[in-house]
This record gives C-alpha cells, structure tokens and sequence, in this order.
C-alpha cells in the first residue's frame, strides 16, 4: 500500500465524519430522513425533557434573530410544538449546521441506534486506519457539525462494531463553526497538541482553509457520493490507507 502521505510531526489525526469516514450517502439517504421522519413523535413524547427543552430554547433564539431578515420562515410563537415542528423542518430542509438542529437530530438518532433501527456505515478504510494509526500512538480525534451525541452513535453502533476506543475526543459546533480558524487553535488548544501537529482531513475545502490557517495540516477527502471539487486546492486522498 502506497502511504503515501506521511509526516513525523503529526501527533494527531482530526477527522470529520461525513463525506470523510461516513459516505454521504448514508447522512442523507438514513439518518437525516430518520430524523425528520421521527421528528414530531419524537417531540411530542420528549419536549418537556430538560435537555429538549434547552435545544428548543436555542432553535427560538436562532428563529427570533434570523425572523426580521427572512420572509420565508413559518410562524413559531416559541411555545406551541407545531411552531417549533416547522422551524426544525424549515433548517432541515436547508440543510442548516445549527447546533440547536443537530442536538436535537442527535437525541432522535439515539433512539434509533438503541432501538437496533440504526446502524451507521463508515468507509471499508476507515477500521483498519484506526487500528493502524493508534499502533503508531497516534491520538485520534472527530470535528463534525453534527452533536457530539451523534458522533459518538456513529462510532458506537457501526456495522463493524464498537469503536469508541479508538477517538480520544469529539468536537462540535459548540467549539465553534467549521470555516473558521479560530475553532480549529481551540481544538489544538484542547488536545495540548501545537497545530502544526495536527492533521485535518475533511471534503470541504473551506474546512481546510480555516484548519490551515491555524496552522494545521490539512489533506482534502475525495469520496464517492461527495461534491465534486473541479482543481483541488489541497492534496487529496481517497482512501485513509493513503495515510500513515
Ligand atoms: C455526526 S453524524 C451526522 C453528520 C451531520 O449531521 C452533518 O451535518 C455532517 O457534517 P460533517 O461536519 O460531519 O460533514
Ligand atoms: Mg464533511
């Protein structure tokens, strides 16, 4: 196998999940469907649940300051459930990275996953990497926009099994969006780690930007089902087996 990217300096290895260990084939086509399927049941049962409640809050706040801007956006009162049913629906449809959204999703998958209903898909490369690089002591770490609840699902309920042992950490929108160099000195800052022993791999090159700016290293996720980039910016793999 060539390996063919290889570099002393990196202690750790970041990865986001869809279009990079996950196909996004499997987001859109299982889980983002399972969520909006479940979604009213789902909030008819556990809307009074402080965890719920609390992502309800957060779902108003993002609606009442994005409301004066946008005319497109369905009437919530903030305390009628078929308000709330049809903002989540609104920010589904636009496929928003809201954190308020994807804790809410990630609740709805939990039960999912339990129930035996869910079970996530990752990329054939994707086990023996972690096998691979944890050998070489490197400490491996997610940065997705979905919730931390849901990464961990993803990793707990594979087709391949439980592989929670093998992430050291998780990291959300909470630590900050994705396109901005600020979360990525958060996570280095986080991990213990200097930036520059960092390495971000994900399919989105605005992603890689913000990473490299702050001083990451960064390689580019070409899978298929992802969104075709005409002349990447960065170096690309296709398979984790190309690293390390
Ligand atoms: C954690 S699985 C669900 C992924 C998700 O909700 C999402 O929006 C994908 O974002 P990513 O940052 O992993 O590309
Ligand atoms: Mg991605």
């Amino acid at each position: 196998m060539n390996r063919h990217f290889q570099d002393p300096g990196v202690q750790a290895i970041l990865l986001d999940i869809e279009g990079t260990v996950a196909p996004v084939e499997f987001v859109y086509g299982v889980l983002f469907p399972f969520a909006r399927e479940h979604l009213r049941s789902y909030l008819q049962d556990a809307a009074q649940a402080a965890a719920v409640r609390s992502d309800l809050q957060d779902l108003y706040q993002e609606y009442r300051a994005e409301q004066p801007q946008n005319p497109r956006l369905p009437d919530w009162s903030g305390d009628t459930l078929e308000g709330a049913i049809a903002y989540v629906e609104f920010l589904m449809d636009c496929d928003r990275k809201s954190p308020g959204l994807k804790s809410l999703q990630g609740k709805i998958w939990t039960q999912g996953y339990q129930a035996g209903t869910l079970q996530s898909q990752l990329f054939p490369d994707v086990v023996p990497a972690l096998f691979r690089w944890r050998e070489q002591g490197k400490q491996i770490f997610i940065f997705s926009s979905g919730s931390v609840q849901a990464q961990q699902l993803i990793f707990r309920y594979a087709e391949q099994g439980d592989l929670t042992a093998h992430i050291r950490g998780y990291f959300d929108t909470k630590t900050g969006p994705k396109k901005e160099a600020s979360s990525y000195r958060a996570i280095a800052a986080a991990i213990g780690n200097p930036p520059e022993t960092l390495l971000f791999i994900s399919d989105v090159e605005a992603e890689l930007e913000a990473a490299q700016a702050a001083g990451l290293k960064v390689l580019l996720s070409v899978r298929p089902g992802n969104e075709p980039i005409l002349n990447p910016t960065f170096r690309t793999l296709t398979s984790l087996d190309q690293v390390f």
